[in-house]
């Protein structure tokens, strides 16, 4: 639960009093133009900026002011960022990357559990369709394999809250629909909450359960059917919106992007 959440930064308000709550077993997209505020919003969520004003509360947990969340809240999270900032040259596989998604924090024994590790790994690898990819250096993988490792490493340990940030960028048309699928699986059988931005207004109509529509502030929040509107659509996005045909939204940045 978000209330009246306030982000500057520096002197720049980029998040003004936000406000708005998301239910287990659901998912929410974050729309908005560029600029409207959309990653700062999830990152003062996660604790990762300092948040000016405002409460957050994750699975009941209060954020700290300093970001400080306990460690059996923080390990129900997995988070998903736009860009994946690390270099490349580090010589792991993808398996051993998806394996740091299962590890639980703090010291452990590494003999202690190791089969389910890697029944674990192999699942989510297999959810994600790169079981293929297992014994691959990441520095190798192209942007879309990347992305799906990634989901993998998130998806790798049950957890109950998955934040994405424009987390299908780069995917392929089969990567999108299997993409989909799994977040579907995620909510409906095991119960995860999922918010998610996404410049995708197609795939939100037909896969989120509530779209909350930003710019700065919460210009509304509801059904994908209610907000998703051409009139809500036009006020939001203003001169980036490309009305292609009547049911299809395209947003600039994506097709120049
Ligand atoms: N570190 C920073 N310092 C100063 N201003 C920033 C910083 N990060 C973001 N901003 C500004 O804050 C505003 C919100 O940025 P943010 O990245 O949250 O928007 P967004 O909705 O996620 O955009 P996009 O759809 O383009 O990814 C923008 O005007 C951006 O220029």
């Amino acid at each position: 639960m978000v209330d009246k959440l306030t982000v500057y930064h520096e002197t720049y308000l980029a998040v003004d009093q936000v406000s708005f709550s998301l239910e287990e077993g659901t998912d929410m997209a974050i729309i908005g133009p560029n600029g409207a505020g959309k990653s700062t919003l999830i990152q003062s969520i996660l604790g990762i900026l300092h948040r000016q004003n405002g409460d957050v509360f994750i699975l009941g947990q209060p954020l700290s002011r300093s970001g400080y969340l306990p460690n059996y809240v923080r390990r129900e999270i997995a988070y998903l960022p736009q860009n994946f900032m690390f270099d490349r040259r580090i010589p792991i596989t993808v398996q051993e990357l998806v394996g740091l998604g299962w590890d639980k924090l703090g010291l452990q024994l590494p003999w202690v559990g190791s089969r389910s590790r890697y029944q674990a790994i192999r699942q989510a690898l297999i959810k994600v369709d790169a079981w293929n990819l297992r014994h691959h250096l990441i520095g190798g993988l192209s942007g879309g394999e990347m992305k799906r490792v990634l989901l993998a490493y998130c998806v790798v340990r049950p957890r109950r809250l998955l934040i994405l940030d424009e987390a299908l960028a780069g995917l392929d048309v089969q990567g999108e629909l299997d993409f989909y699928q799994l977040l579907y699986q995620l909510k409906k059988e095991e119960g995860w909450a999922i918010l998610q931005i996404s410049h995708d207004l197609d795939q939100v109509k037909k896969h989120c359960d509530r779209v909350l529509c930003l710019n700065r502030m919460v210009l509304s929040e509801g059904t994908p059917e209610t907000i998703l509107s051409p009139e809500n659509i036009s006020i939001a996005y203003g001169s980036q919106l490309r009305l292609i045909h009547t049911n299809n939204y395209h947003i600039n940045n994506q097709i120049t992007g």
